[in-house]
């Protein structure tokens, strides 16, 4: 152990603490250990020196320092970046990378999803699109027993379509569920604890292992779509750049800097992971949102009436919500912000590592560290909440009825590497829920039951039937 280095469990040689995580699912054993050795604790995955930080006002310290915005390696984008490069070392993409290559890509993206006026008035109208059908799907179900499972998934894969390419497919074109099976399939066989995905010496000795065939597999097809698709629209752009899409953005900029003999961080094989990343990171996120939104709306009727009336009386049963009503429905915001408490969605963040020695409270944390952050502990912690099981949107309101956020309601993270699409996803939550609860009645189906499944990175809410009930105007 380095000097003042924070407290944890006994490893083993070798796997170190990776038995009992595996053995116990993640969730339940990095909870366990933050019970036992509080707000700063470390143990190991095999060689690799782990970290967890629990306490929000440390988390909060430790995000927004430089040291601690790296990224581990993970295997799964290496085998990505070889199939896109052919390179064995090549990190491509934001989700994966550390360094100049992470920054120069997250600058990018996030500057151009600005341009491209993804605040709100780009993305309203694509959102009102998939809206659109969305109703007809649903007043088509009225009264029907509905598995709404992968309903949402084909709206937010094409919202992502529509920003990546500039066009959305129809629900019915069957390239979108194409799409929408590639994505899901592709984040169900990821793990970020399995060891095949973490460390590439799995790969050599088990170069057959179901886990490792399987993702790469999905991870293929997916690039293949995608680079299909950027052939079609470049023929219909006649190899032109458009400026309406985040693919014409981006070959605009690597054009004009072939053009003036200017180097540039800016190249196809990244271009490529990007958009692999804009789908893996921003459509099971959001879609698993939304469902969890209506099954707790569903089976709190209460509550559920309340945010009808709210937006009733605030938009008027005739009209629809739009973006403009953001600022006006307390209730409703109080009741977005509880469904993502609830949900908990990514309850231990995404992995990063120490870029150089660093420091956390009292403890040095060397560099080279895997730092996982228990976003889970400030969303659901009895500490910071009244009652922390219970949904209540209560959680996010003062007496007097307006809306408070917490410093520990850290859902999308926070500072240097915050969830790159928060203000899209807010945006989306905001106006899909909306949407369906002005419009719908929700209910829960008695003779169907509740299924809880497993899950590793992503807490999904339970697989349920609901009857969606239209709401006369
Ligand atoms: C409810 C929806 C969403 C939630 C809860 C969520 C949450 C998160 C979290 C917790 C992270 C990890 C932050 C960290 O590493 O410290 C993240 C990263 C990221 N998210 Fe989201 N996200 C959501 C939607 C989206 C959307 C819609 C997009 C884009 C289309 C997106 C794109 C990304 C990207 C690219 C990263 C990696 C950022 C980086 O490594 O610098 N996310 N998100």
């Amino acid at each position: 152990r380095p000097p003042a280095y924070p407290p944890g469990p006994f490893a083993l040689p070798f796997v170190g603490n990776v038995m009992q995580i595996l053995w116990q699912t993640p969730k339940v054993a990095l909870t366990r250990y933050a019970n036992t050795y509080g707000g700063v604790m470390s143990f190991r995955v095999f060689s690799q020196r782990s970290v967890l930080i629990s306490d929000p006002d440390l988390m909060r310290t430790a995000l927004a320092d430089p040291a601690f915005s790296g990224r581990i390696d993970l295997i799964l984008f290496r085998a990505r970046d070889k199939i896109i490069t052919g390179q064995d070392y090549d990190p491509l993409g934001i989700l994966g990378t550390s360094g100049e290559a992470w920054k120069s890509q997250r600058r990018f993206t996030l500057r151009t999803l600005k341009d491209l006026g993804l605040g709100r008035q780009t993305l309203e109208p694509i959102m009102q699109s998939e809206l659109e059908e969305l109703i007809d799907y649903f007043r088509i179900n009225e009264g029907r027993k509905t598995d709404i499972g992968l309903t949402f998934n084909r709206s937010i894969v094409n919202v992502i379509w529509a920003i990546v390419i500039g066009k959305r497919f129809s629900h019915s074109d069957t390239r979108l569920g194409q799409l929408v099976d590639k994505v899901n399939k592709m984040l169900q066989s990821f793990n970020p604890f399995h060891p095949a995905l973490r460390f590439r010496w799995v790969k050599k000795f088990f170069p057959n292992l179901d886990i490792i065939v399987k993702t790469e597999g999905y991870m293929k097809e997916f690039l293949y779509f995608i680079e299909e698709e950027m052939a079609v629209h470049t023929k219909e752009t006649g190899g032109g750049s458009d400026t309406g899409s985040y693919i014409g953005a981006y070959q605009q900029c690597m054009q004009e800097a072939a053009t003036q003999g200017k180097d540039t961080p800016l190249t196809m094989s990244h271009l490529k992971a990007n958009i692999l990343e804009l789908f893996l990171a921003g459509s099971e996120t959001t879609s698993n949102t939304l469902l969890w939104g209506i099954y707790l709306l569903a089976s709190n009727p209460d509550i559920q009436r309340k945010v009808q009336e709210e937006l009733d009386q605030v938009v008027g049963r005739e009209h629809t919500p739009t973006l403009q009503h953001i600022d006006s429905l307390p209730y409703t915001t109080a009741t977005i912000y509880e469904v993502q408490r609830m949900a908990d969605l990514i309850p231990f963040s995404v992995p990063h590592e120490t870029t150089e020695n660093a420091t956390i409270g009292d403890y040095n944390i060397p560099k080279g560290t895997c730092v996982m952050f228990n976003l889970s502990h400030g969303l659901k912690g009895s500490k910071y909440w009244q009652d922390p099981k219970q949904f209540s949107p209560q959680h996010f309101l003062t007496d007097d009825g307006k809306v408070v956020k917490p410093d520990h309601f850290l859902p999308f993270g926070y500072g240097k590497r915050v969830c790159l699409g928060e203000s899209m996803a807010r945006l989306e939550l905001f106006l899909f829920l909306t949407t369906l609860v002005h419009k719908f009645w929700w209910r829960l189906s008695d003779d169907d039951p509740v299924m809880w499944g497993k899950h590793v990175i992503f807490n999904r809410p339970p697989d349920y039937i609901v009857f969606p009930t239209c709401r006369r105007e």
